[in-house]
């Protein structure tokens, strides 16, 4: 289990990640997620000891990670691809990392198979693309079987295939009872295959919930309504205390529910068309969520065209 407790990094007078307190358990994968620059791969890179709390503490199984004999048995991250000798084959990689990580020389075929490089095996790293690297760096990080995998922008470059295999991948891991931590900008993505979404913004927690929960959220959530007579329609349901959102055919109707809807509409003698709830993407909570709170956000300008701008 890892534990952060007041997890905190500071670079010069800026706080980059502030008193974080968050538990990963055993069998769940997790979203971590956060605009640009909002300290995803500083707590990651603080998980495993690559970076210096400036106070607070992170703990794995309730000792550093730096303090364990064979720690990348114990984690196995991806969080920085450059850090790989691209002079090197994927084949020469996975050796020389198993030899110092102290792995069964194996286990090095295994993960090619397993993550599609054996035909690239022998070529140098720096003619694959981006996607294939990506599937060695997601190598790296299974080769050791660890508990723990850590993954900072893993779908990045993956065509459809990748990412699928990838999605199974950590369905199947989380199910072998790993904890499995992977950070994305692909909100689609995370909502397929996290069961619990955490969100940080200038180094804030700002939600940790499960899926479930974030699907019960009324935040968002609303049913929309087709009917014959949308006029009656609204005043029946702003009576009954109802918020109404009129839009081009239909009503976005929030505080009642399907059911209610439906009764109320037959009451007034109503003629339903559809009535169907709307969830919230992840991505609408997400930028709910995080509104105001990005130190990099993109302004429109007057060709539509975005401009990067510092708040
Ligand atoms: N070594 C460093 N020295 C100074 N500032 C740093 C250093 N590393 C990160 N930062 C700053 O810390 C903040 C958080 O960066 P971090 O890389 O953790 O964010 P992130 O959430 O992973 O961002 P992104 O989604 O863009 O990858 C940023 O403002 C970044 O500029």
């Amino acid at each position: 289990m890892i534990q952060l407790n007041n997890l905190t990094k500071k670079y010069d007078q800026k706080t980059v990640v502030d008193r974080l307190n968050l538990t990963f358990k055993p069998g769940v994968v997790t979203g971590f997620l956060g605009p640009n620059g909002s300290g995803k791969s500083t707590t990651m890179k603080m998980i495993i000891s690559l970076v210096h709390p400036t106070f607070g503490k992170v703990t794995v199984d309730n000792k550093y990670y730096h303090s364990f004999a064979e720690p990348t048995q114990k984690i196995g991250t991806l969080i920085d691809p450059s850090a790989i000798d691209v002079n090197l084959t994927a084949r020469q990689h996975l050796s020389f990392f198993s030899t110092a990580a102290n792995i069964d020389k194996s286990k090095v075929e295994d993960m090619l198979k397993i993550t599609g490089l054996e035909k690239v095996k022998n070529k140098k790293i720096k003619s694959y693309s981006l996607g294939m690297k990506q599937r060695l760096g997601v190598a790296t990080a299974l080769i050791s079987n660890p508990d723990t995998i850590i993954l900072d922008e893993p779908f990045n470059g993956l065509d459809v295939d990748g990412i699928k295999w990838l999605r199974r991948l950590f369905k199947q891991l989380a199910d072998e009872g790993k904890t499995v931590i992977v950070s994305s900008h692909l909100m689609s993505e995370i909502q397929a295959v996290a069961n619990r979404i955490i969100i940080i913004a200038q180094g804030k927690l700002l939600a940790d919930m499960t899926i479930e929960e974030m699907n019960q959220k009324s935040l968002n959530s609303y049913v929309y309504v087709e009917a014959n007579d949308l006029v009656k329609m609204t005043a029946a349901l702003k009576t009954n205390g109802a918020e109404v959102v009129q839009k081009k055919d239909g009503l976005e109707v929030r505080n009642l529910d399907s059911r209610e809807i439906g009764h109320l509409a037959r009451e007034h003698d109503i003629v339903i068309y559809q009535l169907k709830k709307v969830q919230p993407t992840l991505e609408e909570l997400f930028m709910e969520i995080t509104k105001g709170k990005a130190d990099y956000v993109s302004h429109k300008n007057e060709r539509g065209k975005n401009n990067e701008a510092l708040n």
